[in-house]
C-alpha cells in the first residue's frame, strides 16, 4: 500500500519504517526541515536502537523517503497516518494544534479518496473532529480511523514489529478488511472496535500502567517504615497471573513524554464530562512525591544540601532512550541546585538533551560515572542504565568524600553491596551500610 506518515516522532518515524519493511511504500513527513535533512542522510532524530539501519535497507530498497512537502505525500498515498504530537496544556489537557493544523493540511491537499489514520494519542473525540476539519477543506469522500500506538521508546522497533495486540477503531465496518491486513504481518490479534472506544483504550492502558506504578510505589514506602523488601513482595505479588509481574517496579515514579501527560488529559477528559477520577488524580499525587523521596533520602543522610556534592548517574527518564521529556531527573536536579548542592551528572547519551532544557553554574557535565561520583557526598542513581549494574563499588566507595549511594532503581543486590562500606538507600528495601540508622527505626515503629 501508498502511506504517507506525517510527524517523524518516535511514533511516526518507527511505524513509517516498520511499515515500509513489510512491503508498502512509505513517505515520511515532517514540517520541520531540520528533521528531513537529517532523515535524508540516514540519520535519525531520535535514538533508537537498530532505527538507521532498519531506514537504510528500506531507503535502498525504494520503499522509504523523507520530505516536508505534505502536499505531495497526501496526493502520491491511499492512507495518511497522522502521528503529530499532542503535548499537554498547561491545565492538563491534550493541545490538539497540531493535529487539528495536520488534517486542515490533509484536507486542502487532497486529490481523490483517502484513508486518515489517527496513531496520535487524542481525547474521545478527537477524531470526529478530524473528520470535519477534513470535510471543511475537500470535497473527495475519505473514511477515519484510529489506531492507537503502545510502542515504547527503546524498544520502539521490536514493539512495533511484534506488539501484543493492535487495535483498530473504525465506524465504516467497510475500513475493516484494509486496515487488518495492512497489520496482519504484524500480529494476528488485531481488536476491532468503533472509533471512540479505540481512543479510550490508549489513554486508559496508559493510565492503568501508571497505576500498577504508583501502586507499588506506596507499597514500596510501606516496606521502607516496616522493614519488608519491595523486590520481593513484587515478586510474590506478580507470579499470580491475574496480577502480573510488569510494571511492578519500585523507583523513582514514571516520567517520559507520555504517562505524565496522558495521566493529566485522562483526569482533564473525565472531568469535562463531570466525572472526578481520583484514583487517577492520586496515582499523579503519588507519581510527584516519589521524585521528592530521593531528596528526603539526602538530607536524612547527609542532614543538609547546603555545599553538598551530589553525583547524579542516569538523566533520561529511562534507560536506552535520549528523551529527557518530563524524566524525574530535571526536578531532582532543580531542586539540589535550589538547596545549594553542587551537581555532577552523567549519562551515557542524555546530557545534551538536559542540558537544554536545564543548565547552570552549579552543575559539572561529566563523561562517565566514575567522574560523577569522584569527590561526593553522594551518588544518586535515577536511571537503571546496563552500565551502572557493571560498575565496581568497591572503587566506587573509596573515591567518594563520603559513601552513601542512593539507588533510585533498586538495581543493586545485597551481596554486591555487602563489604564496601557503602551507605546503600533504594527503594522500598532495607538500608545497608556502616552508617545506617535504619534498624533501629524499625525497632521503634514495631
Ligand atoms: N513517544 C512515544 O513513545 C509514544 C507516543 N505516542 C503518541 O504519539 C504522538 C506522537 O508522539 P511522538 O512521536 O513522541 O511525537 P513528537 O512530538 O516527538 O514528534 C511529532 C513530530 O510531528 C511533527 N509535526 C507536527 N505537526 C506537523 C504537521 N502539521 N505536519 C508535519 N509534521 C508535523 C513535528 O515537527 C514533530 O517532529 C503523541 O500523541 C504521543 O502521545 C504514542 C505511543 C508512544
Ligand atoms: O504512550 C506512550 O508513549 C507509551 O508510554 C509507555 O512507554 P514509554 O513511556 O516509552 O516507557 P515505559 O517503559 O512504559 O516506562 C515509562 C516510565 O515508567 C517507569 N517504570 C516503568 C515500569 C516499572 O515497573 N516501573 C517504572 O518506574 C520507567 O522508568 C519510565 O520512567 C508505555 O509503556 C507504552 O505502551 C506507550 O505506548
Amino acid at each position: 500500500m501508498k502511506l504517507a506518515v506525517i510527524g517523524t516522532g518516535y511514533v511516526g518515524l518507527v511505524s513509517g519504517v516498520c511499515f515500509a519493511s513489510k512491503g508498502n511504500e512509505v513517505v515520511c513527513v515532517d514540517m520541520d526541515q531540520n528533521k528531513i535533512d537529517k532523515l535524508n542522510r540516514l540519520q535519525s532524530p531520535i535514538y533508537e536502537p537498530g532505527i538507521e539501519q532498519l531506514m537504510e535497507e528500506n531507503v535502498r530498497e525504494g520503499r522509504l523517503s523523507f520530505t516536508s512537502d505534505l502536499q505531495e505525500a497526501v496526493r502520491r498515498s491511499e492512507l495518511i497516518i497522522l502521528a503529530v504530537g499532542t503535548p499537554s496544556l498547561p491545565n492538563g489537557e491534550a493541545n490538539l494544534q497540531f493535529i487539528e493544523r495536520a488534517a486542515a493540511d490533509i484536507g486542502e491537499a487532497m486529490d481523490g479518496y483517502k484513508i486518515i489514520v489517527t496513531k496520535s494519542t487524542v481525547p474521545v473525540g478527537t477524531n470526529e473532529k478530524i473528520r470535519q476539519v477534513i470535510a471543511s477543506r475537500t470535497s473527495f469522500s475519505f473514511e477515519i480511523a484510529s489506531v492507537p500506538e503502545f510502542l515504547r521508546e527503546g524498544t520502539a522497533i521490536r514493539d512495533t514489529l511484534k506488539p501484543d495486540r493492535v487495535v483498530i477503531g473504525l465506524d465504516n465496518p467497510g475500513l475493516e478488511g484494509v486496515l487488518t491486513a495492512l497489520h496482519r504481518p504484524f500480529t494476528e490479534n488485531i481488536f476491532v472496535t468503533d472509533i471512540r472506544s479505540a481512543e479510550m483504550i490508549k489513554y486508559a492502558s496508559n493510565a492503568f500502567l501508571a497505576t500498577k506504578i504508583s501502586f507499588i510505589n506506596e507499597i514500596a514506602n510501606i516496606c521502607e517504615k516496616v522493614g519488608a523488601d519491595v523486590t520481593e513482595v513484587a515478586k510474590g505479588m506478580g507470579s499470580d497471573q491475574r496480577i502480573g509481574s510488569a510494571f511492578l517496579r519500585a523507583g523513582i515514579g514514571y516520567g517520559g513524554s507520555c504517562f505524565p501527560k496522558d495521566t493529566k488529559a485522562l483526569i482533564q477528559i473525565a472531568g469535562n464530562v463531570d466525572y472526578e477520577f481520583k484514583l487517577l488524580k492520586s496515582v499523579v499525587e503519588v507519581n510527584t512525591g516519589q521524585r521528592y523521596n530521593v531528596i528526603a533520602k539526602l538530607k536524612e543522610s547527609l542532614e543538609t544540601l547546603k555545599g553538598a556534592r551530589i553525583g547524579i548517574w542516569g538523566v533520561s527518564f529511562k534507560p536506552d532512550t535520549d528523551d529527557i521529556r518530563d524524566a524525574p531527573a530535571l526536578e531532582i536536579v532543580e531542586t539540589l541546585i535550589r538547596e545549594g548542592a553542587v551537581v555532577k551528572l552523567y549519562d551515557p547519551i542524555a546530557l545534551d538533551n538536559f542540558r537544554q532544557q536545564f543548565d547552570h553554574p552549579g552543575l559539572h557535565w561529566c563523561s562517565s560515572a566514575e567522574e560523577a561520583a569522584g569527590g561526593c557526598d553522594a551518588v544518586c542513581l535515577l536511571t537503571d542504565w546496563h552500565e551502572f549494574k557493571e560498575i565496581n563499588l568497591h572503587k566506587l566507595a573509596a573515591m567518594m568524600r563520603q559513601p552513601v549511594l542512593i539507588d533510585g532503581r533498586n538495581v543493586y543486590g545485597r551481596e554486591q553491596i555487602e563489604g564496601t562500606g557503602l551507605e546503600y538507600i533504594s527503594v522500598g528495601r532495607p538500608h545497608m551500610g556502616a552508617y545506617s540508622e535504619y534498624p533501629r527505626k524499625i525497632a521503634e515503629v514495631l
